[in-house]
């Protein structure tokens, strides 16, 4: 049997109705830039991609959100803009290294797409060689004039493309366009992404769960008693003994979860209370939440489904907690039980 590439895939995909030419052509532009963005990751030091941005005054770089940039977030959004602005798919991009969204400019040819991206996500990793990745979610365009941040504020359910590249030991693109979740594995001699799992299945039930622990003082009384509850294992509540991983990189946990099961949590804490958690809804959670509800996983904010958050910043964050469809649910139901004793 012949591979299947993502080109033949999403041709397929296209012909079964799925989807249309343009959203296809987008996918593939984002799937080349991709490939680009695994080569620099792939050189590491050799590549003089390592480390902190530097900022055109010469102090550190930093974000919208505050956070300084590292090279290769820098990097890996120019790659992103540039491969889109030629594509003639996007009426504009977002992006978590962005203040604002980024419209096509005239010169280029405008499509009926907005793309919002996490270029880089896992930075504190990039220089200790852990897996890194790419997050992407696309919406339609609105047609009433030029494209503006407000024009990106729709519920993750709007979403019709939603997907990661992860660069790890092997580099995968892990897609959805509301058809299920494939897999696709990029044959490096070759340069294609091949076809490695279609319509990937989250197992309904884990033992498994991935949390920053070190934060356990600020969380909440729900968050308190749900995590002792699995800590208590066999003798618990629960009845059953949990493991626990952290890679810090939200597609490398998302990755393991769509690939054996799990949870994965990133609550609201104490820590800085005016923020509603530490992840972005519009480029980290939504898309995930996506991935994952097209494997028959789910996701919540710890009360309410992630998709039907209707967002009211291009930066905005939101507790998450995704994954085996069990275990969601029985995290969200210590949260609501909580608040119904008020
Ligand atoms: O360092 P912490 O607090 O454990 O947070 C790790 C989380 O932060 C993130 O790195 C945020 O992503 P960025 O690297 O894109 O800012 C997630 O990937 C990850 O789940
Ligand atoms: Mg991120
Ligand atoms: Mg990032």
């Amino acid at each position: 049997m012949s591979q299947t590439s993502l080109t033949r895939f999403l041709i397929e995909a296209q012909r079964a109705g799925q989807l249309n030419p343009e959203l296809r052509l987008l996918i593939e532009v984002v799937a080349r830039a991709c490939k680009r963005i695994s080569v620099a990751v792939g050189k590491g030091a050799l590549g003089g991609v390592l480390g902190d941005a530097v900022a055109g005054d010469g102090g550190d770089s930093i974000n919208v959100q505050g956070e300084a940039q590292k090279k290769l977030d820098v990097l890996s959004n120019e790659i992103l803009l540039e491969a889109n602005a030629w594509g003639g798919h996007l009426a504009a991009c977002a992006s978590e290294e962005m203040d604002h969204c980024q419209p096509i400019p005239d010169a280029f040819p405008r499509g009926n797409y907005l793309l919002v991206f996490d270029p880089l996500d896992g930075s504190s990793n990039i220089d200790v060689n852990v897996s890194v990745g790419t997050i992407f979610s696309v919406l339609r365009a609105r047609d009433d004039g030029p494209a503006e941040d407000a024009h990106f504020l729709q519920a993750g359910s709007e979403q019709v493309a939603a997907g990661y590249c992860i660069y790890g030991p092997s580099t995968m693109l892990v897609l959805t366009v509301g058809h299920g979740t494939h897999a696709f594995t990029l044959d490096r001699e070759q340069g294609s992404f091949v076809l490695t799992r279609r319509d990937i299945q989250v197992p309904v039930a884990t033992k498994e769960f991935a949390i920053n622990m070190s934060n356990q003082r600020h969380w909440d009384a729900p968050m308190q008693a749900y995590v002792s509850d699995l800590l208590a294992g066999r003798e618990g509540p629960r009845g059953k003994d949990f493991n626990m991983r952290w890679v810090a990189s939200m597609v490398a946990d998302v990755h393991r979860i769509l690939t054996r099961g799990g949870i994965f949590i990133y609550p609201w804490d104490r820590k800085d209370p005016s923020k509603p958690g530490k992840l972005r809804l519009m480029y980290e959670a939504n898309p995930m939440s996506m991935l994952i509800e097209q494997a028959g996983g789910a996701a919540t904010d710890g009360r309410r489904r992630i998709l039907d958050i209707e967002p009211g910043e291009l930066h905005q964050r939101v507790p998450v907690f995704l994954g085996s469809r069990e275990e969601v649910e029985a995290a969200t139901r210590y949260h609501l039980e909580h608040d119904a004793r008020g």
